[in-house]
Parts: C-alpha cells; structure tokens; sequence
C-alpha cells in the first residue's frame, strides 16, 4: 500500500493530540508504526514520539521575542519559517514512503493559524501534491450536541472542505462522554436537525424559526450542508478507550480510493491551468521587460548594449544585484550561519538544517511577495524552487 497522509485538524481542545496519541499507538499494535510529524510550535509536552517535530527546527519563543509577536502571530511565524524547509520535509518523508503506510500530524490547537494562513495550505498543498492525503476533521462530540454550535462547527469544517479541496473525514472524538448517533442523524435526516433546531429554539424561549429571515437562513445553510455532508465521512471515536479506530482507518482506506479517482484528476487539472497561467504571464511579463529594455525577439543585451551603450548602461544598471534587496549571492563559504537544525537528524536518516531565522522569514516573504505579483497562488513546489534558486 502507498503512503498516505493523514492531517488533523480540529478546533482547540477537541482532542487532537490524545486522537494522534490513540491512533499511532494503535497503528504501532498493529505492526504499521505510522511516521509522525508535529506541527505545533508552541505546545510544551506531546504524548507521542514525532519523526518530525516543528519544535527541532524553530524555537518558538525566540520568535516571539525576536519579532515581538502574540502568542498566535508567533504561531503563524514559526509555521512560515517552517514551511520554507518544506521540500527537505517531503523529501523526508519521501524517503521513507516504503516503511511506513500512514503519515500522520498533528497541527496546531489554534485552527485558523494553520487553516488560513499561507504556510498551513503551502505544507497541506506540499504533503497533498506528493502522497494521497485526508483531513481529519475532529470534532469535540459533547461540545456540539446543541444543534446550532452543531451547524457552526459543520460550516467550519465546509469550509476547510472547499479551501483544502481534500477528502475529510468528520471525526467524533470523545464518545465516551457522548454518543455520535445524534450527529449521524442530523447529518443523514435533514428533517430530524430541523425539529432539533425548532426544539432547541424554544426551549431558549426564542421566536420559532419557522418564520421571517431567521427560519429562511437556518433552512437554506440546512440544505447546503445537506450536500455537504454527502462528500464526507463520519466516524464516532473515543481517544481515551480507542473505540471507533477501525472504523476510523477504514474510512481513511476509503478516502484514499476517492482521492485517487477523483481529488487527484482534478488538482492535477488545477495544478495544469495554473502552470499555463503562470507560463502566459512570465511570456508577458518577459514580453513587457524586451520591450522596456527597447529588445527585439531574439535580440540579446549585448548586442543592444554595442548599439546604444548609454541608456542600456543605465538601465542593466537598475538590474544589479541590491544590497537591500535582501537577495544577496554569497559563496558556500559565507553561507548563513545555521542556527536552527532538526533533532535527531541521524534517526531521521537525512541532513535537515534550516538557515538562521531572519533570512529564512525573508526570502519567505520575498517568495510570497514573488506569489502575489504573479496573481495567482504557486504550488507549494514551485514556491521552495525559488527559496531554493
Ligand atoms: N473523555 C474524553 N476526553 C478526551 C478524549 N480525547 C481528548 N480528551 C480530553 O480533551 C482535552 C483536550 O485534549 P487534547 O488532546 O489536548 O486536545 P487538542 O485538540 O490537542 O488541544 P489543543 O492542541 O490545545 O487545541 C483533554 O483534557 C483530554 O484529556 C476522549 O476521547 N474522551
């Protein structure tokens, strides 16, 4: 079986890490150790042995201190440093895709740092573009058996649904405390959620929502995750006993069939128009600079500089290397110092060294900035190819 990528996500104290903790012990019973790659930077104890572990390569209350950052925008920052090593992180896991048949990683307990942010989909993208990859969607079960906190967090994980373009698997953690069969029947029995809502509704003593804008809303969002859930699988889990695991892994099996027969095809048709996106507007972009330079097709600098030394003086002159650009082309010898460097790195079987933490945030922000211009989001890949180059 190929490798497959598992990637957690849920929101704060919904069980991640005892989910990651259940899952590779019961995988290690199971005579399939999983690899394990821990992105959460800020978090001080994990109950699992990571292969990769965030906290090896960046120092998060450095960068607190460094950039003078929040807990959360230090979170964002560390994951940015991070996700500029991504390729050598891949090439990792790569390496070992014959030993192992699941990836799994925990991400940070603040959802959005990882969800919204362009790291979180630059290593989401890097891990989906190289290994079959399902999120794991985890819900804390007694948390939203009220109907209305129900809906929200399923127009969360909608959401993460559309913006990852993965499968997911909805993930009811804790059904020791609280069965799943509620949230099965809301999202198989659209007419079972709706007298739930009616119920709940009163029973808060609010008008019904059968009527006015209120009822219109509640209907339509009712009927747009009707169609939701039809894409996703749902499983009821406990952590603490490691009920519902089977079914967890089967449902994992599963997903990985639909990834192949349909995710796939269509990120590689994405992946394709924004290729020929970008190779249109590099032509474009290559066409604007012959014509500022005054260069015809096939017509070289040196050439031109022969023909009119002065103004194309002044002009190659602009395109020199800048001191201040943050771009500077140093020797092997003058290389960065390295500060930051994974642990363990012989266990891992592979060199991963990250640069000293400033210049890593800079070209990070110089190969965003490079993204932004070209209007149109790179691939994870193409964006380590210019950190790389
Ligand atoms: N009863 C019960 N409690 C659980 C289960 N899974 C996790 N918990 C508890 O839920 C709380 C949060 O669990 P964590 O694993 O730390 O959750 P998390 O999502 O990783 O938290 P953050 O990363 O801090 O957001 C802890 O007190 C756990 O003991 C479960 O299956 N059953």
């Amino acid at each position: 079986m190929p490798l497959k990528t598992v990637i957690c996500i849920g929101m704060a104290g919904s069980g991640k890490t005892t989910f990651m903790q259940r899952l590779n012990s019961k995988l290690h019973a199971e005579k399939m150790p999983p690899y394990v790659v821990q992105l959460d930077p800020a978090v001080l104890k994990v109950p699992y042995g990571a292969n990769i572990d965030i906290r090896d390569a960046v120092n998060y209350k450095k960068v607190m201190q460094n950039y003078n950052l929040g807990p959360n925008g230090a979170i964002v920052t560390s994951l940015n440093l991070f996700s500029t090593k991504i390729d050598q992180v891949i090439r990792l896991v790569e390496q070992k895709k014959d030993k192992f048949e699941h990836c799994i990683i925990d991400t940070p307990g603040q959802i959005e740092c990882f969800v919204w942010s362009a790291s979180g989909s630059i290593i989401t993208e890097s891990f989906a573009s190289t290994f079959p990859t399902v999120i794991a969607y985890i819900v804390d079960t007694p948390r939203n058996s009220s109907p209305t906190t129900f809906m929200s967090n399923m127009l969360y994980a909608c959401s993460i649904l559309y913006k990852t373009k993965l499968p997911m698997i909805v993930v009811f953690n804790k059904t020791d405390v609280c069965k799943a069969d509620f949230a099965r029947e809301w999202m198989t029995d659209f007419e079972a959620f709706q007298a739930a809502l009616r119920a709940d509704q009163e029973s808060n003593g609010e008008t019904s929502m059968g009527s006015g804008y209120m009822g219109s809303l509640v209907n339509s969002m009712s009927l747009m995750l009707e169609e939701f859930y039809s894409q996703l699988d749902m499983v009821g889990v406990s952590s603490f006993t490691g009920e519902g695991f089977d079914e967890f892994l089967q449902a994992v099996d599963n997903k990985v069939d639909e990834y192949e027969t349909y995710y796939k095809a269509e990120r590689e048709r994405i992946l394709k128009q924004k290729q020929e996106k970008e190779a249109e507007n590099k032509k474009k972009s290559l066409t604007h600079l012959m014509k500022d330079l005054g260069l015809q097709e096939g017509e070289t600098g040196a050439a031109k500089t022969s023909r009119n030394d002065d103004d194309s003086a002044d002009v190659l002159s602009d395109l020199e290397p800048d001191e201040d650009d943050g771009i500077v082309l140093r020797d092997e010898e003058e290389a960065p110092e390295r500060e930051y460097t994974f642990a363990g790195d012989e266990r891992l079987g592979g060199e991963v060294n990250a640069q000293s933490a400033p210049a890593l945030q800079e070209r990070y922000e110089r190969a965003l900035e490079q993204v932004a211009k070209s209007a149109s989001s790179r691939t994870a890949e193409n964006i380590a190819r210019y950190i790389q180059g």
